[in-house]
C-alpha cells in the first residue's frame, strides 16, 4: 500500500491504512520548523480524502503547518483538533522494519501516532459532513520554538478560522494501549529552557593560577542549582531543574575557557515557574561574582503555559468516555511533561488527554515504541465525542 495511493473509500481510514501511514510518518522524522517533508506528506494523504468539504489553509508564517477545515452542515461552532508534527534530535535504538532513516532524528514522543489520529478523524469527518465546522491543526514545533504560540499570533485562528473549543491528544507509555487518560484542570507543567554560555580564560592544565576554569565554575553553578527545588519551592507544590546538555574543554591538559550548559525547569503553577527563574538568574550572577567570569544566560518560557484543562469541556468529555463500556479510562495525576498546548488553551477553551500507548521505555526515550493498537482506539472514541458533542445544544 503506498502513501500517495491509500485507496480510500468513502468511510474511514481502515485500520491497515493508519498503520501504513504511521510506519511511514515514523520513518521520516524532522526536527521542529523543518518538517517539510512530514507537511508534504500530510498534504498527499488529505488529497486523497473527500474534498467537497474540505478547505485546506495554509500559514505564511509558518510554513510546515497544514489546517483543514471542515465545513459543518447547520453550524453553530467550531471545533478544533490539534496534533503537533515535529520530532526529536534522538538516535533510534529500536529493531523495527519502519524505524527512522533520518539520522540523528526520530518520533521519540509519540507525534507520528498523534497525526496518524488526526488523519484518520479528519478522514471520516471529510465524508461524513459533521454538524459545526472542525478545524484540523498540523501544528509545527512543539518540542522547541513554541509552534502552538507562532501559530496563534499569526492570526489565522481569528476571523472565519475562530475555534470555540479545542482537543488535543497526548501518548502516554504508562497506561494501557488505547486508555485513555484525563483530568479537570492542570494536565501538564508550564516550561522554561535555560540556555547558559560561561566565559572564562583557558590555559595550560598545569598553570590554573593563570586561567579562569569554566568546568569548575559550571560545575559549581550546577550544584547551586539543584538547591532550587530542595530549599526555595514549596514542596506541596514541587518544580524541575534539569540540566540536559553540558559542554566544556578540548582536551585533558587544558583549561576550558568556555562551557555552555543547556536544560529545562518545569512547575505546575506559573508563579512557581517564575520563583524558580528568579532563583536560577540570581545563582547564576552569583557564580560571575565568585568566579570572575561571564555568564550569558537565556530564560526561555514562549508558550510553554501549564497546560491547564478547561472545566466545563473536559467535564463533558469525561462524562462519555466514562459512560461508553468500551472505552478504558482512568483520572490521572498531572505531570511535569510540558507543551506549548498549553498556549493555545490559554487562548482558546479546551483540553488535552492522554493516549495510552503501553511503551516498554519512556517518552523522548530511543528504545520508545507505541503499540499501535491505539490509534483505531482514538479515532473511534474521538469521532464518537464529536458526534455525540455536536448533539448538544450548549
Ligand atoms: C510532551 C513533551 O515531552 N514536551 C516537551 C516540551 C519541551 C518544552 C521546552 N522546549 C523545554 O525543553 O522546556 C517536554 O520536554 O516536556
Amino acid at each position: 500500500m503506498l502513501i500517495d495511493d491509500l485507496q480510500v473509500t468513502k468511510e474511514c481510514l481502515t485500520a491497515p491504512q493508519l498503520l501504513t501511514i504511521r510506519r511511514y510518518l515514523h520513518q521520516i522524522p524532522e526536527l521542529a520548523l523543518q518538517e517539510y517533508e512530514t507537511s508534504e506528506t500530510l498534504k498527499t494523504i488529505i488529497a486523497q480524502f473527500d474534498q467537497q468539504y474540505l478547505e485546506v489553509i495554509t500559514v505564511p508564517d509558518l510554513p510546515t503547518a497544514v489546517l483543514v477545515k471542515v465545513q459543518g452542515k447547520n453550524a453553530r461552532r467550531t471545533l478544533g483538533y490539534r496534533t503537533d508534527i515535529d520530532a526529536l534530535a534522538v538516535t533510534e535504538d529500536n529493531d523495527l522494519a519502519f524505524k527512522s532513516i533520518h539520522p540523528g532524528k526520530m518520533h521519540a514522543c509519540g507525534h507520528d501516532i498523534h497525526m496518524t489520529v488526526a488523519l484518520g478523524l479528519l478522514s471520516y469527518f471529510a465524508s461524513h459532513q459533521p454538524t459545526d465546522n472542525i478545524i484540523f491543526i498540523f501544528q509545527p514545533a512543539e518540542e522547541n520554538f513554541a509552534g502552538g504560540m507562532r501559530l496563534y499570533q499569526s492570526g489565522i485562528l481569528s476571523g472565519p478560522n475562530h475555534i470555540d473549543e479545542l482537543y488535543a491528544l497526548h501518548t502516554n507509555p504508562d497506561l494501557a494501549a488505547g486508555t485513555i487518560g484525563c483530568r479537570n484542570g492542570t494536565l501538564f507543567a508550564g516550561t522554561t529552557e535555560i540556555h547558559a554560555e560561561f566565559t572564562g580564560i583557558s590555559g595550560h592544565a598545569a598553570f590554573p593560577h593563570q586561567a579562569n576554569d569554566m568546568v569548575v565554575a559550571l560545575s559549581q553553578w550546577l550544584v547551586q542549582l539543584q538547591t532550587i527545588v530542595a530549599r526555595n519551592v514549596d514542596p506541596i507544590k514541587g518544580g524541575v531543574v534539569t540540566i540536559g546538555n553540558v559542554s566544556a574543554g578540548t582536551a585533558n591538559n587544558v583549561i576550558a575557557g568556555s562551557a555552555q550548559a543547556h536544560g529545562t525547569i518545569r512547575a505546575l503553577q506559573q508563579d512557581t515557574i517564575d520563583l524558580i527563574k528568579m532563583r536560577v538568574e540570581a545563582i547564576t550572577m552569583g557564580i560571575e561574582a565568585s568566579f570572575g567570569c561571564q555568564i550569558e544566560l537565556t530564560l526561555n518560557q514562549d508558550g510553554y503555559f501549564p497546560v491547564v484543562n478547561e472545566s466545563k469541556i473536559t467535564q463533558r468529555f469525561i462524562k462519555y468516555v466514562e459512560n461508553n463500556p468500551e472505552i478504558k479510562y482512568i483520572e490521572t495525576q498531572p505531570a511535569m511533561t510540558g507543551e506549548d498546548f498549553g498556549y493555545l488553551l490559554s487562548k482558546i477553551p479546551g483540553m488535552m488527554f492522554w493516549l495510552g500507548v503501553d511503551s516498554p521505555a519512556s517518552l523522548h526515550s530511543s528504545k520508545y515504541v507505541a503499540n499501535e493498537d491505539a490509534i483505531m482506539t482514538a479515532v473511534k472514541t474521538m469521532i464518537g465525542f464529536i458526534e455525540s458533542r455536536m448533539k448538544e445544544e450548549d
